[in-house]
């Protein structure tokens, strides 16, 4: 069933790369993705730069004609008004952006986000006509107690309350291990595996077994373009979210193409 689903490589800068440096680095990208004759129907690409960035994203990216898409990395819960410093999704939608991330462990941690509220969050990228990307994703304690798997699918019916079978099948969902985070300690592909299988089992039971089969759901946690082929190897990971390795375009184009990459998982 894998082939069905399209691949879907983001890469989230977080927050680095000023509005001049992301025009420098979206086009490096496009051109190593160009001189490699990528196929973005085979394997589909975005940037997810800080809001600052995004309408000389767009300029760039709509100008040159670009194949890759780009999108945010958080959207506000409201759609105008007197809300300091948010950004709505409205605005996100009129600078075209496809994807919003929603939901971030950092986001989560740092700023207390809890699931009612990226469930709103999501909905209202929805709205918008943009695709969210929900995180998902247990801290070292829980992984420890092994309580990973509960965690995750709890976060996931949580996170997605309120969706219907239709807008699970067009969302993303993203499992970001916190404890695999900016550390490059990376779960094994088997980790990957296990916590993506279960979220489609989830996804399943909660909403229909078409929408389990179509919902796109990403491992994210110190994916490099030395690990990137064997994760992407397992069936029920479709993708990858990429943090410091998406700052890279070289190396992230690498993990754009990860089936050119070898699978050095069972090197030691
Ligand atoms: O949080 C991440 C992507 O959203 C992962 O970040 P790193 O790839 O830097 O570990």
């Amino acid at each position: 069933m894998a082939q069905q689903r399209v691949p879907l490589i983001a890469g989230n800068w977080k927050m680095n790369q000023n509005h001049q440096e992301a025009v420098v680095l979206v086009q490096k990208l496009s051109w190593v993705l160009q001189d490699k004759k990528h196929d973005y129907e085979r394997v589909e690409v975005t940037v997810l730069p800080p809001f600052t960035d995004l309408r000389s994203v767009q300029t760039i990216v709509d100008g040159d004609r670009m194949r890759l898409s780009y999108g945010a990395q958080d959207v506000s819960v409201h759609d105008s008004g007197a809300y300091t410093g948010e950004i709505s999704a409205s605005m996100l939608a009129k600078l075209g952006c496809t994807y919003v991330v929603v939901g971030h462990s950092e986001r989560r941690e740092y700023h207390h986000e809890d699931d009612a509220l990226v469930a709103a969050k999501a909905l209202k990228t929805i709205d918008a006509g943009m695709t969210p990307i929900v995180c998902v994703g247990e801290g070292l304690e829980v992984r420890n107690e092994a309580a990973h798997v509960a965690h995750c699918t709890q976060q996931v019916e949580g996170s997605l309350a309120g969706f219907s079978p239709d807008q699970v099948a067009e969302a993303v969902i993203a499992y970001e291990p916190v404890w695999a985070i900016g550390t490059g300690e990376v779960a094994t592909p088997d980790d990957a595996q296990e916590v993506c299988e279960a979220i489609r089992t989830q996804v399943a039971k909660t909403w229909s077994s078409q929408a389990a089969e179509r919902v796109r759901i990403l491992y994210g946690g110190s994916v490099k373009a030395a690990n990137a082929a064997a994760i992407m190897a397992q069936p029920d990971v479709d993708g990858a979210l990429v943090g410091g390795a998406s700052l890279q375009a070289e190396e992230f184009a690498a993990i754009c193409r990860f089936y050119d990459l070898p699978d050095l998982s069972g090197v030691a």
